[in-house]
């Protein structure tokens, strides 16, 4: 589904000053994750040239808006009900790619990240926060895709590397692919199984989108061992292990979720 200029400019025009401040650690990191692109990090590019995203954002004063966007929370509620939790925050921001093709994002289901269910009780908000084209790197989606099941993930075997966590499934790349242009503030709602991606950024401008995937506040965690989850889950334990924090896997997509609409589970 999606809207045209849902989110109005001047919020947006807010979120990337932000971006742009912790860019430059004008405001403190605190609990946000800055990740910096493989390639340009290492030609020795900063500041907006080498974090391509933040995540974590529903304790930053300002980015947070936009999960609790009341417009938006409106259709997220036809999916999820009435009690809405944040789960998965991300602001992210395409480089003028360094040739090395390390901005794209291979094609994935964003579900392999998750170790709860149900999945359509999930739903994924994603604003263009300015005018987005095949050019410097929209999504794409394989339309019909999300009536399917959870695929094994891994990293791709890219020539020039993978930015960290960016695992896809394999046997698309001859697929029909939809490429979503869409014009600042436009927003897409998808589902966790849809599989998607987005393209290089051919241009020397930057590419921005923020997006937040919300749940219904009764999700059932799942034991993922001996499903295709296992690799990212271990992935995830070892980066909160280095971070001092030795969350497993769902106490990891607890910690970092929050409340947006009315109320919490009581487990
Ligand atoms: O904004 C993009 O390029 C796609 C991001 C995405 O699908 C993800 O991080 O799960
Ligand atoms: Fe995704």
């Amino acid at each position: 589904m999606k809207k045209m200029q849902l989110i109005d400019e001047s919020f947006l025009d807010k979120c990337k000053q932000r971006f742009l401040d912790l860019c430059e650690k004008k405001v403190p990191w605190g609990s946000l994750t800055m990740m910096k692109d493989i390639s340009l990090s290492k030609k020795g590019a900063v500041g907006e040239h080498l974090y391509y995203k933040v995540q974590d954002f529903v304790y930053d004063s300002v980015l947070f808006e936009y999960c609790r966007h009341p417009t938006i929370l409106d259709y997220i509620e036809c999916f999820t009900g009435p009690d809405i939790m944040a789960i998965h925050t991300m602001l992210i921001n395409k480089p003028p790619d360094s040739g090395s093709l390390t901005s794209r994002h291979p094609l994935h289901q964003d579900l392999h990240y998750f170790p709860f269910r149900p999945a359509n009780r999930i739903v994924c908000a994603w604003t263009a926060m300015e005018d987005i084209t095949p050019e410097n790197g929209c999504l794409v989606v394989l339309p019909g895709s999300h009536k399917g099941k959870l695929l094994q993930h891994d990293y791709p075997e890219w020539e020039n590397g993978v930015n960290k966590m960016y695992h896809g499934v394999r046997g698309f790349d001859d697929h029909p692919i939809m490429e979503l242009s869409m014009t600042k503030g436009d927003t897409v709602f998808f589902h966790p199984i849809l599989i998607h991606g987005s393209g290089p950024n051919r241009t020397q401008g930057f590419r921005k989108a923020i997006s937040c995937h919300y749940s219904c506040a009764e999700m059932e965690f799942i034991d993922i061992q001996g499903t295709s989850q296992e690799n990212i889950a271990k992935e995830i334990e070892e980066v909160t292990k280095r971070r001092g924090l030795e969350l497993n896997f769902q106490d990891f997509w607890k910690f970092r979720s929050r409340l947006v609409r009315g109320q919490q589970a009581v487990k």
